[in-house]
């Protein structure tokens, strides 16, 4: 019988709003779940009991009829998001139904779990999280991860994404990147409004630290190749869910 996934939203076509592969068309599934309560999550409704009565349970054969059913020929590239998608072995089946049909496949996760099914995404976003969070990353997991992958030569479909909202935040993520040095390197700005509605006021603050952000970036010599992004999908459609 084939494995169910709790699914929480599927969207798009959008673009790719964080990371890697910014801009890239694409659609999203969204997982339940989450082992991680990060103080600042912009996703809180997949772990925190908001949005329970949403989760549906769905086989990798149903989320791609939705898929198709929204996105019919316009898009290429999925990204599987949560929570963390991590938590759920069944998605191996949804990968590769994707990759079957010719999709490329994205993941965003914190790197606190292992799957081998990490091997088979294109653009897997590890997304480390910094003291503001409240978290604590346990490296041993971390370091096994990526070594795992470095391992398999897949290194290059990876890379390191670390929000930042604070200067603890930013020595965290120095520290982060200097551990890894070969992965390519994202300093994300941090969204401390998720709940404002006014897109004019949210934009103007996360430019602002956006500026910050860059003003840092540039001084530090430990991030000379580090690359620096908002949000895209932040100042664009503000804190809406969905996009
Ligand atoms: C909602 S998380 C889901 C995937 C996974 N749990 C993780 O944290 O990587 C997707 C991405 O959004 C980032 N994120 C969450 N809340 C944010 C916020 N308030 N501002 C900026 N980025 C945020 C996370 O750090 C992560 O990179
Ligand atoms: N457009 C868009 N880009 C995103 N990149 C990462 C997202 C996420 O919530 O994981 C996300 C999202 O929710 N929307
Ligand atoms: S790990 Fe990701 S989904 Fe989980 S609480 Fe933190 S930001 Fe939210
Ligand atoms: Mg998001």
């Amino acid at each position: 019988m084939a494995s169910k996934i709790p699914v929480l939203e599927i969207f798009g076509p959008t673009i790719q709003g964080e990371g890697m592969v910014i801009g890239q068309k694409t659609m999203f599934v969204r997982t339940a779940g989450c082992d991680y309560s990060c103080r600042w999550c912009d996703s809180a409704f997949t772990w925190d009991g908001s949005a329970k009565d949403e989760i549906k349970q769905m086989t990798a054969e149903e989320i791609w009829e939705r898929l198709l059913e929204l996105g019919g020929d316009r898009f290429s590239h999925v990204t599987i998001s949560g929570g963390n998608p991590a938590l759920i072995k069944a998605l191996d089946e949804l990968i590769l139904l994707l990759k079957d049909n010719g999709i490329r496949v994205a993941l965003e996760t914190q790197g606190s779990r292992w799957q081998d099914w990490f091997y088979h995404i294109d653009d897997l976003t590890i997304s480390p999280k910094p003291p503001s969070s409240g978290m604590t990353t346990n490296f041993a997991v971390l370091d096994e991860i990526i070594e795992k992958l470095m391992k398999s030569g897949c290194i290059d479909h990876v890379s390191l994404k670390v929000v930042v909202f604070d200067d603890g935040d930013f020595e965290y993520a120095k520290m982060v990147h200097q551990r890894y040095p070969y992965i390519s390197f994202y300093l994300q700005v941090g969204n401390d409004e998720v709940t404002e509605c006014d897109n004019a006021t949210l934009r103007t603050k996360l430019l602002d630290k956006l500026e910050w952000l860059i003003e840092k970036t540039v001084e530090t010599k430990e991030m000379n190749d580090a690359r620096v992004l908002p949000q895209l999908h932040a100042l664009v459609w503000g804190n809406k869910r969905g996009v």
